[in-house]
């Protein structure tokens, strides 16, 4: 697929390529009260390349959303009850080698092929040639491949996602120990096909220094000694190279440290530098700045920004923060109690937004009293999720909800060219949403 695009601002130009589809997505959650509806049939697709914000009111299931896509969920409670989030990986461009060209698009990266017709179309792969994968059906060895390597995640807390009893290098070797295995073999001279060479074995041989095991390393052989130096030496430069990319200063005393060594905003980082390490092709994040200070926030969002763009990944950027998703989005989805109601562009969904709730939200301005992190109020609460009836959801707070509202439940339409909207107003009530109801 060559495009005739002339490139002339340093950020790869956003393709319409799909790189991930969620389609009628539903999470529920199993509780004493009944079941809880928090994710009840999402739509949306991710573009590759773009940053997709996920807005809406606490609660309205935008970090379940997230954390399908790696199925970072807990099940039970949790109940995968429907849906798919068909994911396709990328891989280096075979045409340039990831130097970047017309065939990629300048990215380095192309889809990769369909691994049963190998590209050339297939039924499995619909005859687009391109691998598809279900994230929610894919085995879990499959999904632990993925996971950290094509996709990665960044959460508010970094305190959860890093292990306090690691030191820094510890952890982000992992990493590469996990996903790069072939390429540490390489590094140390061993041939990949080699027997015994695993990842167990590799991961042993790395860490013996480390454990303080010394006179283990003296039983070792002169040729196992210069391996074990050779991988030790490839794994600090990917972990010091991690580190310095998130700008992180001194990253070899760093290394040495443990989480609680470092300060919030470091933590933060050495998370990034951890999520980023394998140049996933999709980043969610989830509210990742909410619990530092606004000057630290802005430098992380920054950041985080400039190795989206630098990259050419995707990202699902997951806030309350309407004012930050206006400046680091390209588009923007908002959810309300588990539904996704509104999606389209930035700048469209922000100047001309449709749906009374996506009006309600940008007009409700946020007052010192607004705690940080959260939106300001719309007047009414958000319905219960247990076993919602045939209605709009919104129609309890809604100042324009009309006949059809409380009866029928409307479905995401387009209103404008990449502009949707579920609302009765726009939509006036058709066999579809008829149906759906
Ligand atoms: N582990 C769980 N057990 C039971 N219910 C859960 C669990 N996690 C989430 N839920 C339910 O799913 C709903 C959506 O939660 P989710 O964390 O996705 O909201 P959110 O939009 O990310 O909110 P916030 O902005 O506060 O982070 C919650 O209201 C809750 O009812
Ligand atoms: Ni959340």
């Amino acid at each position: 697929m060559s495009m005739e695009m002339s490139d002339t601002k340093s950020a790869r130009p956003v393709t319409p390529v799909t790189i991930a589809s969620v389609r009628g997505l539903k999470v529920h959650f199993q509780s004493k009260a009944g079941r809880v509806h928090a994710v009840d049939g999402v739509d949306f697709d991710v573009r590759d390349g773009e940053t997709l914000g996920l807005v809406g009111e606490t609660g309205c299931g935008k970090s379940v959303t997230g954390r399908a896509f790696l199925r970072l969920l807990p099940v039970p409670p949790g109940i995968l009850a429907g849906g798919s989030v068909m994911f396709r990986p990328q891989t280096t461009c075979p045409d340039c080698q990831g130097d970047g060209c017309e065939r990629c698009d300048d990215s380095g990266r192309r889809p990769a092929p369909c691994p049963k017709c190998r590209g050339q179309g297939c039924t499995t792969c619909d005859q687009t040639g391109i691998e598809s994968l279900d994230l929610l059906t894919i085995s879990d060895a499959r999904m632990r491949d993925i996971r950290g390597d094509r996709i990665a995640m960044i959460f508010q807390d970094p305190s959860k996602a890093l292990n306090p009893t690691l030191t820094i290098g510890e952890q982000l070797g992992e990493v590469f120990l996990q996903h790069r295995h072939a390429d540490l073999l390489a590094a140390a001279g061993i041939a990949e096909d080699q027997p015994g060479w695993q990842a167990s074995a590799l991961r042993r041989l790395a860490s013996q220094q480390d454990r303080g095991t010394d006179r283990l390393l003296v039983k070792l052989s002169g040729a196992m000694r210069r391996k074990h130096r050779a991988i030790r030496q490839a794994l600090d430069e990917r972990i010091a190279a991690a580190l310095s990319e998130t700008q992180i200063p001194n990253p070899q005393r760093v290394m040495q440290s443990f989480p609680h060594e470092l300060s919030g905003g470091m933590r933060q980082r050495v998370m990034i530098a951890q999520a980023l390490a394998c140049d996933p092709d999709l980043i969610i994040a989830d509210e990742p700045t909410t619990a530092l200070d606004v000057t630290v926030q802005a430098r992380i969002l920054d950041l985080v920004r400039q190795l989206q763009t630098s990259r050419g990944s995707s990202v699902i950027y997951i806030s309350h923060d309407l004012s930050v998703v206006r400046h680091i989005c390209d588009r923007v989805a908002v959810m309300y109690a588990g539904r996704v109601v509104e999606i389209g562009d930035v700048e469209q969904l922000f100047t001309n937004p449709r749906h009374p709730y996506t009006q309600g939200l940008l007009a409700a301005v946020p007052t010192t009293r607004t705690p940080r992190g959260q939106l300001a109020a719309i007047p009414g609460s958000v319905p219960e999720l247990i076993d919602p009836g045939p209605s709009c959801r919104f129609a309890d707070r809604c100042a324009k909800a009309h006949g059809p509202c409380a009866s029928h439940d409307p479905a995401l339409q387009p209103v404008s060219a990449g502009h949707d909207v579920a609302c009765f107003l726009e939509h006036p009530i058709t066999t579809a949403s008829r149906a759906r109801a």
